[in-house]
């Protein structure tokens, strides 16, 4: 069972915990995987380093999103982190966004089971505790720039394929209210409101320009880079950054909080409707034949 959504829920089929492998590791550390997270923990340091591993495209399926938000859980109460390098497991890929065969041709309580998942993933990272470091080994379009965005700092691979942003108009969708605040709170209003109403996908130097990431690297020093930038943030004393942190972010992830059921009703009647399905089916049509 896990707590999702302050309900305890029973896991879906296939997201078993006991499908867990939990090991020590070489430091001692409790090393522990689902299918999909894999958690390499460094106890001596107190970093956990998180790497998506649901090929091929780390795609935002329930079940992924399910898996990611047990181990933010359980690291989050584990006192041996302080700190969660973000990265993939996947080559050239962070994360392709949500799943889109999640939101075509489902049931409208399908849609607000997996909607409800999505914004638990973002409460979740953006009001953790801990120092989220995302080192972004791979293309980050929508749902995969948004987890990036909710990390304290950004690290991106210096390769001109890796481009990231929240381009939904280009799906004919919406980035919901709290996508663009978490956007807006990274880059500023101006920047934002072209960059959304866009789709804009930025390569790295433009990233950097903008203020989308904070460092770009070459793609073998991303990990290195992302330990050193942690290290960092280690330095400061716990209860003084974590206050600021929620000093920082509270007013915006209480502008969901507030709201969460109502975006879930929001998101059903949008995702439902026939223009939008239409849209969504002609635009994984296009990703599948982009290959032939
Ligand atoms: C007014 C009220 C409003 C309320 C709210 C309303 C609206 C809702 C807003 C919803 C928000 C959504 C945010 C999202 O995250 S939507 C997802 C957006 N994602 C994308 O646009 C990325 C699409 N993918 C790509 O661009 C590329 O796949 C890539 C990530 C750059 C990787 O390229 P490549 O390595 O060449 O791989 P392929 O393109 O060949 O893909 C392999 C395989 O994976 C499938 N796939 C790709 N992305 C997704 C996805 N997001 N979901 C599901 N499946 C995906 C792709 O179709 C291929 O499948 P096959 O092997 O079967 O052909």
């Amino acid at each position: 069972m896990a707590l999702l959504a302050g309900r305890t829920v029973l896991l879906r089929a296939g997201v078993r915990l006991g499908a867990e492998a939990a090991t020590r590791g070489g430091n001692g550390a409790r090393r522990f995987a689902s299918h999909r997270v894999l958690v390499e923990p460094d106890a001596a340091a107190g970093i956990a380093t998180i790497k998506l591993k649901n090929p091929p495209v780390n795609s935002l399926s329930l079940e992924f999103l399910t898996e990611l938000i047990i181990c933010l859980e359980k690291l989050e109460n584990d006192k041996t982190f302080r700190g969660i390098i973000l990265t993939s497991d996947c080559p050239g890929i962070f994360s392709a966004g949500l799943d889109l065969r999640e939101m075509c041709g489902k049931n409208p309580a399908h849609y607000a089971e997996y909607w409800r998942a999505v914004q638990e993933i973002w409460l979740k990272l953006y009001l953790s505790n801990m120092v989220l470091v995302a080192a972004i080994n791979g293309a980050s379009p929508a749902g995969g720039c948004l987890m990036a965005l909710t990390c304290d700092y950004r690290v991106l691979a210096d390769n001109p394929r890796y481009r990231i942003g929240l381009n939904e108009t280009l799906l004919g969708i919406i980035a919901p209210f709290w996508f663009k605040d978490n956007l807006v709170n990274t880059i500023g209003h101006r920047a934002a409101d072209r960059a959304l109403q866009l789709g804009l996908l930025f390569p790295p130097t433009e990233a950097l320009q903008v203020g989308m990431v904070d460092q770009v690297v070459p793609e073998d020093q991303i990990h290195s880079t992302a330990l050193s930038v942690m290290s960092q943030w280690l330095a400061i004393p716990d209860h003084a950054r974590q206050l600021t942190k929620s000093m920082m972010r509270k007013a915006t992830a209480d502008h969901l909080i507030k709201q969460r059921e109502a975006d879930i009703q929001n998101f059903v009647s949008f995702i439902s409707k026939d223009s939008i399905q239409k849209s969504l089916q002609v635009y994984l049509e296009k990703l599948k034949q982009k290959k032939h």
